[in-house]
């Protein structure tokens, strides 16, 4: 099988070409543009026979002979996704509709990183895949969440009118190590402050929950969906939910007892619930999370005091 992974070199994706290299059958050929990834995890797979890397934008066309395309070149952190909203919208947009003239072109399966953040401020709680969403079309975040939204739409077009394999996940807060330091994600973001000795900065009003998936999981998931029969849109999330106090308090006890957690102002249209519905990820993929955040953070833990230089006080 060769696949092509978009947004290889990022966070997730590093991790899904380990998973997807393990197999010796597998040949993985990665695009992505560095903005926020960087070769440095996929260093163990440079020069390996197997594997390629190619610099490319995925607002280009692109023409490789592949069986599968795992697309998930896009920035994901909110920080990143708005520092060039209109590049952002692109990338989701053409950078999705250049793949699918790919997976046209070559007869390949597409499977699409689509995101909670279809569900917007979700006023439906757990969200199930049914649920429409309500998202702002003209904020800060429209970029991200409407440029998935349209990507999903392209998806499910490009399956009807031309009979494309496509397969759509939706993934909720995914966390784990090979974040950046500075991805500004929640998560990564109270570790990183955690191991400085810096206050965790918690958001107004840090009631508001998210529900966080260990990047193993999610792998897993993605995996299943593209090998299995259906297309989505399926969720992939952890369905433990926590309001973004409880978070600081667990990272705080955990981590560093001594740290400060200050209340710090928010961003616009920041959602105030979300928890996914896997009813269906259960019975159509038999699958489900299997590690929980108190298990979880302590290996993201590890990776960031290597990376920062922080020893762990005997
Ligand atoms: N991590 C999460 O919590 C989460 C949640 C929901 C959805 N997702 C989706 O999963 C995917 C991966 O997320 P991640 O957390 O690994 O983020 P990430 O920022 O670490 O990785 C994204 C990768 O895409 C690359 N990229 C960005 N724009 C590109 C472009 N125009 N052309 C080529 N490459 C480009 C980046 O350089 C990076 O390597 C994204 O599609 C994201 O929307 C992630
Ligand atoms: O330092 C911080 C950062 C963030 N937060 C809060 O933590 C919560 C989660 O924020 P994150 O930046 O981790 O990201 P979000 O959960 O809002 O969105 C994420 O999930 C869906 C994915 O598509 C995206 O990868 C990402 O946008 C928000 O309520 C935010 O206000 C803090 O309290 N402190």
């Amino acid at each position: 099988m060769r696949i092509l992974v978009t947004g290889g070199a990022g966070f997730i994706g590093s991790h899904l070409v380990d998973r997807l290299m393990e197999n010796e059958k597998n040949e993985v050929i990665v695009a992505d543009n560095y903005f926020t990834g960087c070769k440095d995890n996929l260093r163990k797979w440079i020069g390996h026979p197997r594997f390629e890397l190619i610099r490319h934008d995925v607002t280009e066309p692109l023409l490789v002979e592949v069986d599968q395309i795992y697309h998930l070149a896009c920035p994901a952190s909110p920080i990143f996704y708005k520092y060039n909203p209109v590049k952002t919208i692109k990338t989701n947009v053409i950078g999705t509709l250049n793949m699918l003239g790919l997976a046209k072109r070559v007869g390949a399966r597409i499977l699409l990183t689509s995101t909670s953040e279809v569900y917007g401020d979700p006023l439906v709680h757990p969200q199930p895949e049914s649920y429409w969403g309500n998202v702002n079309p003209i904020g800060v975040r429209s970029c991200y969440d409407e440029g998935k939204r349209v990507a999903e739409t392209l998806m499910f077009d490009y399956h009807r009118q031309h009979g494309i394999e496509i397969r759509i996940a939706r993934i909720f807060n995914t966390y784990g190590p090979r974040m950046n330091i500075d991805d500004g994600r929640v998560v990564s973001n109270f570790i990183a402050q955690a191991l400085r000795g810096e206050p965790l900065t918690v958001q107004k009003p840090g009631t508001q929950t998210r529900s966080f998936c260990y990047v193993s999981d999610m792998v897993d998931g993605l995996i299943r969906l593209m090998e299995g029969e259906n297309t989505g849109p399926i969720n992939i999330g952890n369905p433990g939910e926590f309001t973004m106090t409880e978070l600081a308090e667990t990272v705080k006890e955990l981590i560093n007892p001594g740290v400060e957690i200050n209340m710090v102002e928010n961003t616009p249209d920041d959602p105030r619930q979300r928890k996914p519905d896997i009813t269906n990820t259960k019975a159509l993929l038999g699958w489900e999370p299997k590690v929980k955040l108190r298990d979880g953070l302590p290996l993201m833990e590890e990776d960031f005091r290597q990376r920062l230089g922080v020893a762990k006080k005997k």
